[in-house]
């Protein structure tokens, strides 16, 4: 399984999407429109929460694993390819984290 990305798992969820078939997770999902795939994400978000402060690792596992799933449901809907995602990290290992944040815009 070590052979197995989170780009082929981007590229499987645009198939079922785009397949429409009624027996796919993704397809019922994304069908139901952003909003709920982003509630999705935020609850997938809370409950790897609980899962770390819990300390169970087979449970941080599983719940991690949803959390990234849903992360590419949304990526893939409001159109944000993942290698944009990687890009932008990868733009920030030629400094710190603390440097990164202080030369962020005010909001
Ligand atoms: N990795 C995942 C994956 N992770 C989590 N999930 C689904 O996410 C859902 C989360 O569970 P919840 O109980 O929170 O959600 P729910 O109760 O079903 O939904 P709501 O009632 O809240 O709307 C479960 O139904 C999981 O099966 C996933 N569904 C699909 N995939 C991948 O996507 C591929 C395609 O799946 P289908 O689209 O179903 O063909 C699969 O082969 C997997 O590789």
């Amino acid at each position: 399984m070590n052979n197995f990305s989170l780009e082929d798992l981007e590229r499987m969820i645009a198939e079922r999407a785009a397949g429409g078939d009624p027996a796919s997770y993704t397809a019922k999902l994304v069908g139901r429109g952003l909003p709920k795939c982003t509630q999705k994400l935020g609850e997938e978000a809370v409950e790897t929460v609980i899962a770390a402060l819990s300390g169970d690792r087979t449970e941080i596992t599983k719940e991690a694993a949803d959390l990234l799933y849903h992360l590419l449901v949304v990526l893939m809907v409001t159109g944000v390819p993942l290698a944009d995602v990687l890009a932008e990290l990868e733009s920030r290992t030629v400094r710190t984290g603390l440097e990164e944040k202080a030369a962020r815009k005010p909001v």
